[in-house]
């Protein structure tokens, strides 16, 4: 179904499937080390949630936004003042000036970025990309209320992805991997950078794990608007991640990523692909997925655990019909995730 394939060899030799891919090598040569220093730090991580919130602006039952079309950027100043896209002005300003440099769609680029921005993330799948994005018509700000918020309910976290992009509630468990390797900058603002599990640059499962257990503290001094407790001192529980792993429509998938390595990749590598085509129709897309790097593999010292001092009797059971895996305690004392470093 997609357009008819094209095979070329680049100017760096690189193989390709369709000729107009190989415009994107000298982006991908670029920003690896000069936009993201060729880690899976923060300015990753910022570049993947960007991908979410830009193409999550559409709805099937009309109410506008165009979906993955760059209007985050082009029209920030009506989008960066609605109250879930705050944080998103560091992300946007790290990516603005490399869409000028590169003469490319910013629609484009905010995936581009993010399907790279994982290829630096060892556990990571090896996302696809395609390109062909217009510019964001006009009048085109998505309007407010469009991004998920994390104090939402289950229902209307469920009912919001399903109009933007047909999402089923298997797809948007699968989408928050990403919470995997991701903290939170506002929602807290006295400790930026707080991680949603204990190790946020790698893309492992832990998050399926440590969100299911009990939670006991808060990471800062008080809990924000979509804050609930965590189990693990300095890491911080978005509430709806917390209720998600506990409802009754999401929580034996939910269980199921936990410490399933290869199904989380496959899973999420396609959520994500039909995240990126939200808005476009994907036969005027060109399939340009052999630019992305795949990523490292986990390090050998990576299997899924639970935290120190902690045990399977934390483990809160939510889905009805299995039980939730067991895992190894990580031994020593009680940790403390340590902040992400602030780009
Ligand atoms: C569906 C419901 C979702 C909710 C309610 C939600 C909510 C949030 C919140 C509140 C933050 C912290 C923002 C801050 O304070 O800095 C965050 C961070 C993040 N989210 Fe989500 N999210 C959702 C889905 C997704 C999806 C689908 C993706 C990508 C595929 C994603 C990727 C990220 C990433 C990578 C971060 C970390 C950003 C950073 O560390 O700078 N999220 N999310």
């Amino acid at each position: 179904a997609f357009a008819p394939e094209r095979r070329a060899t680049c100017a760096g030799g690189q193989r390709v499937k369709n000729a107009e891919c190989c415009a994107w090598f000298p982006v991908l040569e670029d920003i690896v080390p000069n936009m993201f220093g060729g880690e899976c730090g923060d300015d990753a991580h910022g570049a993947l949630r960007l991908t979410f919130h830009d193409a999550i602006g559409f709805s099937r039952s009309g109410g506008g936004g165009g979906g993955a079309d760059g209007s985050i950027i082009v029209f920030n100043d009506t989008e960066l003042m609605f109250n879930a896209n705050a944080g998103l002005d560091d992300p946007i300003d790290t990516e603005a000036p490399f869409i000028t440099k590169h003469k490319v769609t910013p629609g484009d680029f905010i995936q581009f970025a993010g399907a790279v921005s994982l290829s630096l993330c060892p556990g990571a799948p090896q996302v696809g990309f395609f390109m062909g994005r217009p510019p964001p018509k006009a009048p085109a700000p998505a309007p407010d209320g469009l991004v998920p918020e994390p104090f939402d309910s289950v229902s209307k976290i469920l009912a919001r992805m399903s109009d933007a992009g047909g999402f089923s509630p298997e797809e948007v468990v699968a989408l928050l991997s990403s919470h995997s390797v991701a903290g939170a900058d506002t929602i807290d603002p006295t400790i930026p950078g707080t991680p949603f599990d204990s190790t946020p640059s790698i893309m492992d499962t832990q998050v399926f794990i440590e969100v299911q257990l009990k939670g006991t503290l808060f990471p800062g001094p008080e809990p924000g608007q979509g804050e609930v407790e965590s189990a693990v001192a300095g890491e911080m529980r978005l509430e709806s991640d917390h209720l998600i792993a506990r409802d009754s429509r999401t929580s034996c998938f939910w269980q199921e990523m936990a410490g399933n390595q290869s199904r989380m990749q496959q899973q999420f590598a396609a959520a994500f692909l039909k995240m990126s085509m939200i808005g476009h129709n994907p036969n005027s897309l060109i399939d340009c997925s052999d630019v992305i790097p795949a990523p490292p593999a986990l390090p050998a010292n990576a299997g899924p655990h639970l935290p120190p001092t902690l045990d399977q009797k934390d483990i809160q059971q939510a889905c009805p019909t299995s039980a939730f895996p067991t895992f190894p305690v990580l031994p020593g004392p009680a940790e403390t995730v340590p902040a992400i470093p602030q780009a």
